[in-house]
């Protein structure tokens, strides 16, 4: 008689109420993560993601072994190896914390039935959000899609106490049909990830660590500090989070006597917004929320969107964000509201190609998050940015970056031009550029498209199919 634990995204001990769950059950206990690169057809993990991964489960198997544990790595068609395992270990408890997805909502579901046919009891368990989503309604009881009310009826809600951690030394079940961490095969084979460990720590300590640096440091200016890409102002918990290894409610916890917490309880208040999303119109990461965009005109464009994924446009602050996203797995917010926009505005690209690069190539690539956010910039989405409101991302790139320190380190090649070009470096003067070893066209592009002019064309699309 076995209880398993079933670890997705939930890379934690603390906080965890299926591991505090199995250990009360009195029985050996046998952790197991299955990977299944096949799974979620369209979004199947990306690489960024699979290389966090790796590290996060490295971390978690530690953890788990100073509890007398360890974790056993499984490989394939998720609820098929479940099935097995059920029946190896003639397993009577199995449980896990829900993974608040629409496929992996359904995958759990159908694990429910399997496991009740096997006389095995299964039971998930509410951790990864502040709130379960998709239940809260409007008092007509229609979901909710804006985001002020939705957060403002969420904040009258309870929220239950975090659980305290598993100490005492569980007993492990025996499995010899496990594969090794490393046979998941989630490292590239090319190192394009040699700069991540830089900017990144997977694990669960680490998560801890750098939620206690921001609230001594960082949360009292965390509300003018985190537009400026520069200043490194935000929490950089995002990986953190979508991987579990910080519970949502320990950080709404220690918020709760934070006098400065507003403004940053109101993004995990959007990360919750998203989930809730997510599960109550769960076509969104393909397909527009608001259904009359289906047949908005976009283009697709392979030279733009290839120029775009490089940070090969020729605008500094947008080449600046594309490169930070490959050097780095990440962006900060306001450049990826800047590069979203450029996208699909003034290259009229659909969002789903941003949308899929951001997929591959972000440690924190998470699906609710990922869909809201460019269905917000394409303005297809639930609370957008209307359509017609396009970010001038050279304005955008002087007022956030002003003294161009985030763009001289992603785009080396304009270091020296001075602080009033840098940003538009296709009007600085020619004696500017030479002095700053500047040669468009050849170290560094002549803007894609001309702004003003992709400007009007957008609006003039957009007019011209509201019109239809
Ligand atoms: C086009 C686009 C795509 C995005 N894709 C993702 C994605 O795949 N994964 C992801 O986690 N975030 C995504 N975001 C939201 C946001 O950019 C990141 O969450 C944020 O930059 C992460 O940095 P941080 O942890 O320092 O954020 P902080 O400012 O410190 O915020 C704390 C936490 O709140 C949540 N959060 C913050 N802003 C948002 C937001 N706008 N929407 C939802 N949750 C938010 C995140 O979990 C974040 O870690 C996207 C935004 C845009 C505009």
């Amino acid at each position: 008689m076995t209880t398993i634990i079933w670890f997705q995204r939930d890379l934690r001990i603390q906080d965890n109420p299926a591991l505090k769950y199995a250990s009360q059950l009195q029985l050996p206990v046998l952790p197991i993560y299955i990977f299944d690169p096949k799974e979620d057809k369209n979004w199947s993990m990306g690489s960024s993601s699979r290389w966090w991964l790796h590290y996060s489960l490295q971390s978690l198997q530690k953890k788990l072994k100073a509890l007398g544990l360890d974790l056993f790595f499984f490989q394939g068609a998720t609820l098929h190896a479940l099935q097995k395992i059920i029946d190896k270990v003639d397993a009577k408890h199995i449980v896990w914390n829900y993974c608040y997805e629409p496929s992996a909502l359904m995958r759990e579901k159908k694990l429910m039935k399997l496991a009740s046919a096997k006389k095995c009891i299964a039971k998930g368990f509410h951790a990864n959000l502040l709130f379960v989503p998709g239940q809260m309604t409007t008092k007509q009881g229609n979901p909710y899609q804006v985001f002020t009310p939705f957060w403002r009826c969420c904040l009258k809600q309870e929220i239950g106490k975090p659980e305290g951690k598993v100490t005492k030394k569980l007993r492990l079940a025996t499995y010899s049909k496990h594969i090794s961490l490393g046979a998941l095969d989630l490292l590239p084979h090319i190192p394009w990830a040699k700069d991540f460990p830089y900017l990144w720590q997977p694990g669960e300590d680490n998560a801890l660590k750098k939620w206690k640096h921001f609230l001594r440091s960082k949360i009292h200016q965390y509300a003018h500090e985190r537009d400026f890409p520069a200043e490194m102002g935000t929490s950089m918990l995002s990986p953190h989070l979508h991987f579990g290894e910080i519970s949502v409610k320990r950080i709404f916890e220690d918020l709760l006597q934070n006098t400065h917490a507003e403004v940053f309880l109101r993004e995990i208040g959007w990360r919750e917004f998203a989930y809730h999303l997510l599960i109550t119109f769960p076509h969104t990461p393909s397909k527009p929320l608001r259904a009359q965009f289906t047949h908005f005109p976009w283009k697709r464009k392979a030279k733009c969107l290839k120029a775009w994924q490089k940070g090969m446009t020729g605008i500094p602050i947008v080449d600046a964000g594309m490169r930070q996203l490959w050097q780095l797995g990440w962006m900060h917010n306001r450049v990826r509201m800047i590069v979203a926009s450029f996208l699909v505005k003034d290259l009229n690209v659909p969002w789903q190609e941003g949308a899929k690069w951001f997929w591959d190539t972000l440690v924190d690539a998470d699906l609710a998050n990922n869909t809201l956010g460019w269905q917000w910039c394409a303005g297809c989405g639930a609370d957008a940015a209307p359509y017609f409101r396009i970010f001038n991302p050279f304005t955008q790139g002087k007022k956030f970056d002003p003294k161009a320190e985030y763009v001289r380190q992603f785009v080396p090649e304009l270091r020296n031009l001075p602080n009033s070009w840098i940003h538009t470096p296709h009007l600085s003067p020619k004696s500017v550029l030479e002095a700053a070893g500047v040669y468009l066209g050849k170290n560094y592009p002549y803007p894609i498209v001309d702004h003003d002019l992709a400007r009007k064309n957008a609006i003039q699309i957009y007019h011209q199919w509201t019109k239809k």
